[in-house]
C-alpha cells in the first residue's frame, strides 16, 4: 500500500478543502481582514495543541531517523510558522488567549482534542494517519493556489502563503509521508485511511467555521 491510495481514496474530499472559498480568496488577497484575524486566534489554539501532539508522536517513533525527522518538523512548527502568528497577531494587535478565555469554534476543539485522542491511544501510524492531512493539504492549497499570487497585493496574506511554498516545507512533508508509507500495510490501510479521513473533513469543517466566524454555542 503507498500514499497515493489514501490520496485516490479520498480526492474528492480533499479537493474540497483545497477549493474552500476561505483558501481561495486568501491567496487572491480578498479575504476580509475579520475572517483572517479570526482565523489567527483560533489557529494559534489549534498550533500550540498541534505542537503537543508532536511530542506526543516524537515519543513514540519507531526508530531515531524518524525521531529526527519529526523532531526538525516540531522545530519548523514552533520557530517558523508558531513564530510567524505570533508576529501576526501583534501587527494586528490582538492578543492571543487560552482556551478558557476564548470561544473556539466546535471544529477546533474537536479536531485538535482528536489528534491528541489518537496518538495518544492508538498506534504510531494512525497518529501518523490522523496528523498527515494538516501538513500535506497545506502543500496541496500552495499548489492549487500559487499562481493567484501574483496578482495578490494583499503583503500580510504573501507572507502567510510563503511559509508553505518553501522547498524546506515540501521536504518536511515528503519526509512525513516517506515515514507513514514505511508502516502502510494492506492489514491496516482501513484504518489508517479511517483517521486520514476524519482530519481531511476536519480541515473543511475548520475552514468552515472560521470563514463563517461561527463559535460553538447550543
Ligand atoms: C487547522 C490547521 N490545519 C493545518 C494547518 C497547517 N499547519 C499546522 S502545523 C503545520 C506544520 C508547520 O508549521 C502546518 C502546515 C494549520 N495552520 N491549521
Amino acid at each position: 500500500m503507498q500514499f497515493q491510495d489514501l490520496v485516490s481514496k479520498n480526492k474528492e474530499d480533499w479537493l474540497k478543502v483545497v477549493k474552500h472559498p476561505f483558501v481561495d480568496q486568501i491567496y487572491r488577497g480578498e479575504l476580509a481582514e475579520e475572517i483572517f484575524k479570526f482565523y489567527l486566534l483560533q489557529d494559534h489554539y489549534y498550533l500550540n495543541q498541534s505542537m503537543r501532539n508532536m511530542a506526543i508522536l516524537i515519543s513514540k517513533a519507531e526508530n531515531l531517523k524518524e525521531k529526527q525527522q519529526l523532531i526538525d518538523i516540531l522545530n519548523l512548527e514552533a520557530n517558523v510558522e508558531f513564530a510567524k502568528y505570533q508576529e501576526l497577531l501583534e501587527y494586528y494587535k490582538l492578543e492571543a488567549k487560552s482556551a478558557e478565555e476564548m470561544e473556539l469554534t466546535y471544529s477546533n476543539l474537536a479536531y485538535s482534542n482528536y489528534l491528541l485522542a489518537v496518538s495518544s491511544q492508538a498506534g504510531f501510524a494512525e497518529g501518523m494517519a490522523a496528523l498527515i492531512p494538516c501538513y500535506w493539504i497545506y502543500l496541496k492549497m500552495a499548489e492549487y493556489h500559487q499562481h493567484k499570487l501574483k496578482e495578490n497585493d494583499n503583503q500580510i496574506y504573501q507572507e502567510w502563503a510563503a511559509v508553505f511554498n518553501s522547498a524546506d516545507y515540501k521536504r518536511l512533508v515528503e519526509n512525513m509521508l516517506a515515514i507513514l508509507e514505511k508502516n502502510l500495510t494492506e492489514e491496516n490501510f482501513k484504518k489508517i485511511n479511517y483517521h486520514f479521513n476524519n482530519s481531511i473533513k476536519f480541515e473543511y469543517q475548520f475552514f468552515s467555521d472560521v470563514y463563517q466566524k461561527k463559535v460553538w454555542k447550543i
